[in-house]
C-alpha cells in the first residue's frame, strides 16, 4: 500500500487534531479530519485538508484509515524486560517484584544478558511503531558499571530507528552515600543520560532530594523520578519533589512517574500538591498497566477496588504535562506487555477514561512525551518533519481501540518497515534456572 519510492501522496488519511499542529481542516466531533498527506524524500512535505470525496488518480487512497505519528514511550525498564520465565513475581505484589528483580539482577545481569533482552525489547517497540524510548537502568552497585556501557552501545546500534534515552534507577536512600552518588551522576552525565531516583517517605527525604537536585544542576541533567508507587496516604514525595525543585530554582525538565497515592488522598492535600506540581512545571507519566497489576493486590481472597492510576485529568486541567507509558514488560513488576504503545493507549482509555470526549489525550503517547524528552518534532505530523507514522485499519476510535491492529503499517522516513516481532524462543537459553 505504501509506495517503496519514499515519495508519494496519501489521500483520505484520517488524522487527529491533537497531533497535527496548525492544520486548518474541518475536524469532526472526535477530533478527526480527512487530509492529503504528501511525502517526499522521507519527509512530510505537506498535510492539507482533503479537497473532495475522491482521491486523485496518482494518490494512494487510504479510505479514511487513521494515521498517527510514531509513538514515544517515555518510561520503560528494558534492562529488566522478559526475565519473567526465570524470575516470576511470587505473589504479584510490589515487594514481591522488588525482591525478585533484585535477586535476578544480582545473580544474572551480565552485559550479555542485559544486552540481549534490551535488543529484544527494542525490536518489539520498533515493530509496534515506537520511535523513541526512555528506559530506566537499575544502577545499584555494581550494576551501574555493567548496564550503562550496554546502554551506550545499544543507543548506537539503534540510532536512526529508535532514539534511546536512559535514566539511572536507585532508591532515594542510595543518595546517602554522597561520594558514590556523585560518581554515578558523573557517569550518567558522561553517557548523556538523565538522573533518576525512586522516592518514598524517609526522614531525610528533603535533604536527599537537595543532593539529587544539586547533582542535576552541577551536571546539567534532566530529572526522572519514580514517586509514591503505593496506596499509603502518607506518601507525599511528589509534593516534596515539587517543593525541592522550586527552592533549588531548577530549570531542567522533570518527569515524575506513578504518583499512585495521590489518588487516595483527601482533596485539600491533592489541591496543594497539584498547585506545587504545576508551579514547578513537573511533567507526570502514569503507567496504567503496571499500576493496575501491582496496586490494590491484597492476596486475601478479595477483589481489587481501585485502579492504581494517578489523577491525570486533574493535572491536565491545570496545564501539567501528562503522559502514559509502558513501564515494565514481562518481569516481576508486570507479567505481561510488549512495548506496544497502542496497547498502552487502549488500556489508558479504559482505565483512565481517555474518552467522551477524547480531546487531546492522544498527545499523551506522542507529542507530550516527545517534549519531555526534548525530541524536537517527534510525536506530531507536520510539514518538514520526518515521515514517521503508523497507518491503522481503524477509521474511528471505536474501530482503532477494539482490535490489536496487528496488521498496522509502520512507516519510517517515508518507507514501510518490515514489522517482525522477535520470537520468545530466542531468549530461552537466558531463562534456564
Ligand atoms: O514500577 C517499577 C518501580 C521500580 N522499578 C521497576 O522496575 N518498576
Amino acid at each position: 500500500m505504501i509506495p517503496a519510492s519514499g515519495s508519494y501522496r496519501l489521500a483520505n488519511a484520517r488524522v487527529h487534531r491533537s497531533l497535527t499542529p496548525g492544520l486548518a481542516a474541518p475536524f469532526d466531533a472526535d477530533g478527526f479530519a480527512l487530509v492529503e498527506l504528501t511525502v517526499a524524500d522521507g519527509k512530510i512535505a505537506s498535510v492539507v485538508a482533503h479537497a473532495g470525496s475522491k482521491a486523485q488518480a496518482e494518490a494512494v487512497d487510504l479510505a479514511g484509515r487513521i494515521v498517527l505519528p510514531c509513538f514515544v514511550d517515555c518510561h520503560t525498564h528494558i534492562d529488566k524486560g522478559h526475565i519473567w520465565p526465570r524470575k516470576p513475581n511470587p505473589d504479584g505484589t510490589f515487594m514481591g517484584a522488588l525482591n525478585a528483580a533484585g535477586a535476578d539482577r544480582a545473580a544474572r545481569w551480565s552485559a550479555e544478558d542485559v544486552a540481549r533482552r534490551m535488543d529484544f525489547s527494542l525490536r518489539s517497540a520498533y515493530a509496534h511503531g515506537t520511535k523513541a524510548v526512555r528506559t530506566h537502568l537499575d544502577s545499584v552497585p555494581p550494576q551501574e558499571e555493567i548496564s550503562w556501557p550496554v546502554f551506550e552501545a545499544m543507543r548506537e546500534k539503534w540510532r536512526g530507528r529508535i532514539d534511546l534515552q536512559a535514566a539511572c534507577l536507585l532508591g532515594i536512600e542510595g543518595v546517602r552515600d554522597k561520594a558514590w552518588f556523585e560518581r554515578l551522576a558523573k557517569r550518567v552525565a558522561a553517557a548523556k543520560g538523565v538522573l533518576g531516583v525512586v522516592t518514598y517517605m524517609v526522614p531525610d527525604l528533603e535533604e536527599l532530594l537537595d543532593q539529587v537536585f544539586a547533582q542535576a544542576i552541577e551536571h546539567g541533567l534532566d530529572l526522572d523520578f519514580h514517586a509514591d508507587e503505593t496506596d499509603d496516604l502518607a506518601a507525599v514525595s511528589l509534593k516534596k519533589i515539587a517543593e525541592a525543585s522550586l527552592w533549588n530554582g531548577f530549570e531542567g525538565n522533570i518527569l515524575v512517574g506513578h504518583c499512585c497515592s495521590l489518588a487516595r488522598q483527601p482533596d485539600l492535600e491533592v489541591l496543594d500538591t497539584l498547585d506545587k506540581v504545576a508551579k514547578a512545571r513537573l511533567a507526570v507519566v502514569s503507567l496504567p498497566m503496571c499500576n493496575l497489576y501491582l496496586q490494590d493486590r491484597r492476596n486475601n481472597g478479595t477483589t481489587p477496588r481501585w485502579r492504581g492510576v494517578t489523577l491525570l485529568h486533574e493535572m491536565k486541567a491545570r496545564g501539567i504535562k501528562v503522559a502514559v507509558a509502558s513501564d515494565n514488560t514481562r518481569d516481576p513488576f508486570y507479567a505481561y506487555g510488549d512495548l506496544d504503545m497502542l496497547e498502552v493507549y487502549r488500556m489508558a482509555t479504559r482505565i483512565l477514561h481517555f474518552d467522551h470526549p477524547v480531546g487531546d489525550w492522544p498527545r499523551a503517547v506522542a507529542a507530550t512525551p516527545a517534549e519531555v524528552m526534548r525530541l524536537d518534532g517527534a510525536g506530531t505530523l507536520a510539514a518538514g518533519g520526518n515521515a514517521d507514522f503508523i497507518v491503522f485499519k481503524g477509521r474511528s476510535w471505536t474501530e482503532l481501540l477494539s482490535r490489536p491492529e496487528s496488521d498496522r503499517i509502520v512507516v519510517r522516513e517515508g518507507r514501510a518497515i518490515e514489522r517482525q516481532l522477535p520470537d520468545y524462543a530466542e531468549l530461552d537459553e537466558l531463562m534456564v534456572e
